[in-house]
């Protein structure tokens, strides 16, 4: 194995280095710095405004940092575009999950693929540089209409594995997949939200609350699920207020308070961590239970 292929293996996943984002006056992120390994579970915790969702839409591309770098396998990719890191792996959910409602359910999920297709967009690699992405808009237009094997076959391929994507969520997006996603209720809007990031077969999901508005039924299931992932080997970033989820399913627990990283380590030593317990609930109590 040559040296460069052998450090890619000994890469973390993901990491973060000295990011700062600022609003304003406000430091939303101010220097902090984390690995994510691949195949683990990390979760980001902290009081309200401490600075988690911002952390997530920095490393989705929704905001871009004013300092530090985050790297994908050793790749510099901060300040890329959402897109462009679809493409590379990096897949999210949102807080408030956002769905297409006038949408079924499969093409809800169909969508999530759409950067895996390769016959169906030739020249796609063009779309990044401003003056030739006509050509690859124009190659785009010109398989949709023409429709050759090669399209139709990873159409199908791509609509397997929706079918795949939907099982996890067997008795709930399955049966309903032909629905308009508007009729859906909040927990399976949610779901189908998941399934869609899913498709893309991401290196890393980042989760913005997956369980927000859950009630504990519900919030217990997608537990499992999540779980089921983690068992398969896929990596995560969550950010979560559920406590008890947290402990449950991370490997690695990061927490923030005002925009700092005030600590970080395994769920048991998290849940003993003195600072933890005064930032997060105000007084010396246990976190969970
Ligand atoms: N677009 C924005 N414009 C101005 N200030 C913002 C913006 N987004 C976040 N902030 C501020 O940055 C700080 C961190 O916000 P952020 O949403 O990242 O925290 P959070 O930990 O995710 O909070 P919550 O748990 O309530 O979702 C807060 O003070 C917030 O008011």
């Amino acid at each position: 194995m040559s040296t460069a292929a052998a450090s890619l293996d000994n890469a973390p996943l993901l990491e973060v280095r000295e990011l700062v984002k600022t609003f304003g006056a406000v430091r939303a992120v101010d220097g902090i710095s984390f690995k994510i390994q691949p195949g683990q579970t990390v979760s980001l915790i902290g009081p309200n405004g401490s600075g988690k969702t911002s952390t997530l839409n920095l490393i989705s591309g929704v905001l871009k940092p004013q300092g530090g770098q985050i790297l994908l396998q050793d790749q510099r990719i901060d300040g890329l575009r959402p897109e462009r890191l679809a493409e590379l792996g990096i897949a999210r959910t949102f807080q408030n999950g956002r769905v297409f409602g006038n949408m079924s359910i499969r093409d809800n999920v169909l969508v999530g693929m759409h950067t895996q297709l390769h016959a169906a967009r030739p020249f796609a690699s063009l779309r990044h540089i401003p003056v030739l992405r006509w050509i690859s808009l124009l190659g785009e237009t010109v398989m949709a209409v023409v429709q050759p094997p090669s399209v139709r076959r990873e159409e199908e391929a791509m609509l397997a594995n929706v079918q795949e994507e939907l099982k996890r969520f067997e008795q709930r997006l399955l049966p309903r997949q032909d629905r308009f996603a508007y009729t859906l209720s909040y927990a399976n809007r949610r779901r189908t939200e998941i399934a869609r990031a899913l498709a893309l077969r991401p290196r890393l999901l980042l989760l913005d609350e997956p369980t927000a508005g859950m009630n504990p039924t519900e919030t217990a299931e997608v537990l499992e699920q999540l779980l089921e992932l983690r068992a398969a080997g896929q990596s995560m970033l969550l950010v979560e207020h559920k406590l008890d989820l947290v402990m449950k399913l991370s490997d690695h627990v990061l927490v923030m308070d005002g925009g700092k990283l005030i600590a970080q380590g395994r769920p048991e030593a998290i849940q003993e961590d003195e600072r933890v317990i005064e930032t997060y609930i105000g007084r010396r109590r246990s976190l969970v239970g």
